[in-house]
């Protein structure tokens, strides 16, 4: 049995993280006292980064996160710094928790209309929180702009003012922080972009909630992750001594004719890289020459004229997994490749030009990919996610890239692995995986071939799909962290041992 993903990598929705926050409540603790553990983490970090006189701003907004302020302004002027208090709304009007908060702030507390952030040695945003449900406007929204326009350290609590915890997402304007101390767990919008960007530096402080309160027996366990190795480590191929090529499982990658021989040869040889006992190329008779001309001497190829001749290739063998779409073509050929592909009882990976003779035909692959028993990846980037989905809801370009990949990953029972620089893995069965490794450097031609040729490597050896595309997600980015700008995606295959050193045990 497979062991379940540890708690400590979950990533908590603003409902979820609601949900915490009552069962510990449940479990005996005060909620102000989580707000003052909240309100003392704040204060530490303008501690760590400041010196006892400067003068700290602290907005402060009317429910939660206000009340998270007005705490660390407390502990912060008790421990000698300069404390400028605003608050977003009227102070009477602060209720529970934020309204006790605020009874323990002696200090004047400002309108955010007269402030003028210039003033000060740093800033703390404790505007809004989980609680933002419509984008900042008035009076808050040009604070904001100043606040970004001083170009002062800010600290943002729980997430920059404006930016949404479950998607990354703003709706207008949004606070930059260099620095964004949250509870508990990480949320969505701690790895989604902008969030991600708009965060700075995400500090994870304790405030008494337990792992146990929250995700002990009986509890719904977490389906949204960080994508971290402890989440597919344990379920990597290892290979034991003895054990011979076709054990260490046999790729396919079907490629198209002479116009497109460089794609498909990066997946084959990423699968190679990654574990794959061997390799073959099904290629179009005329690229036939021209792909065994080229290295490495470990790739196979064999040519396949018709969608049957393909079909039989893939017969005779004896294959474990197979990636078609990069340089297949958008041709007849290509969609019985495809059509061929999604019938046969191997673990499929679908990338580029697959997706896009998919696309407009979604619900055929929503029916194939229904009725395989074996698993099928999806590779898309978000110009293919957009062809392939189209741009309504619940896919469009607007709504969150969790819920995007999520919903795209239900409606195919396939694994979608929605590309970008904050890629989420998201299952059939509802887990998804937000990644954080890989750079600028990886947006580059071939990138994604590779990628694709990792997760059939991967699968060919037996990995659960789910995993293996987190983990080929994860490795081709610490891939592209090792090479740094001025790699090219040849290079990448290459690195591979490098990045799985990290996580082999
Ligand atoms: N969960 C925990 O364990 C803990 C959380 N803490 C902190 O609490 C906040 C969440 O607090 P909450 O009161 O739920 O929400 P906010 O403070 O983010 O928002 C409060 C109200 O603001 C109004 N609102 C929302 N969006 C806007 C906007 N764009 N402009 C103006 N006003 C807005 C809204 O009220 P309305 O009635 O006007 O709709 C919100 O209710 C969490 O982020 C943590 O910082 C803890 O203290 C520790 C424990
Ligand atoms: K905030």
């Amino acid at each position: 049995m497979t062991k379940p993903a540890p708690d400590s990598l979950a990533l908590l929705s603003v409902a979820e993280m609601a949900g915490a926050d009552e069962a510990a409540i449940a479990s005996g603790i005060a909620g102000f006292a989580l707000m003052e553990r909240a309100g003392r983490a704040v204060a530490d970090a303008v501690s760590r980064r400041g010196r006892p006189g400067e003068r700290v701003l602290v907005l402060c907004g009317p429910g939660k996160n206000g009340g998270d302020g007005f705490v660390a302004a407390r502990l912060l002027e008790a421990r000698g710094f300069a404390i400028t208090l605003a608050l977003a709304g009227e102070r009477g009007q602060l209720t529970g928790d934020a309204g006790e908060a605020a009874a323990g702030w002696q200090g004047p507390v400002l309108a955010v209309a007269e402030i003028r952030p210039e003033d000060h040695a740093i800033i703390v945003d404790a505007l809004f929180g989980a609680g933002l449900n419509r984008p900042l406007g008035g009076a808050v929204a040009a604070l904001v702009e100043r606040v970004n326009a001083s170009d002062l350290p800010v600290i943002s609590v729980d997430v920059p003012s404006g930016v949404s915890g479950d998607s990354g997402m703003t709706a207008g304007p949004a606070i930059r922080a260099d620095e964004t101390v949250t509870f508990f767990r990480l949320k969505p919008g701690h790895l989604l972009y902008p969030g991600r960007a708009l965060c700075g530096v995400v500090t994870l402080a304790d405030i008494g909630i337990t792992a146990e309160m929250v995700f002990g027996p009986g509890k719904p366990p977490p389906m949204t992750f960080s994508n971290e190795p402890a989440l597919w480590q344990g379920q990597l191929p290892r290979h034991e001594a003895g054990t011979h090529k076709y054990r260490r499982g046999a790729v396919a990658v079907a490629a198209g004719g002479l116009a497109g021989v460089g794609a498909p040869r990066l997946g084959a040889r990423a699968a190679l890289r990654i574990g794959a006992g061997l390799a073959t190329i099904i290629c179009r008779p005329e690229a036939l020459a021209t792909h065994a001309g080229r290295g490495p001497d470990a790739l196979m190829q064999i040519a396949a004229a018709d969608g049957a001749a393909f079909e039989a290739a893939l017969a005779t063998r004896k294959l474990s997994a197979l990636l078609a779409g990069p340089a297949l073509g958008l041709d007849a050929m290509a969609a019985e490749v495809v059509t061929a592909a999604l019938c046969a009882k191997l673990p499929l990976v679908l990338d580029a030009d697959a997706l896009t003779v998919l696309a407009a035909r979604s619900e055929l692959l929503e029916e194939l990919a229904g009725r395989r028993s074996v698993p099928t990846v999806l590779t898309p980037h978000e110009g293919e996610f957009l062809r392939l989905f189209g741009d309504r809801a619940p896919y469009a370009s607007g709504a969150s890239r969790l819920v995007r990949a999520r919903t795209a990953a239900t409606a195919t029972a396939s694994v979608v692995v929605l590309k970008g620089p904050d890629t989420v893995i998201a299952a059939p069965d509802g887990r998804a995986a937000i990644n954080a490794t890989g750079s600028a450097a990886l947006a580059t031609a071939g990138s994604g071939d590779v990628l694709g040729g990792i997760v059939t490597g991967l699968l060919a050896q037996g990995m659960p799909a789910f995993e293996a595309a987190c983990a080929a997600v994860w490795l081709h980015g610490k891939a592209g962290e090792a090479l740094g700008f001025g790699l090219i995606a040849d290079d990448l295959p290459e690195a591979l041992p490098g990045a799985l050193r990290l996580v082999a045990g």
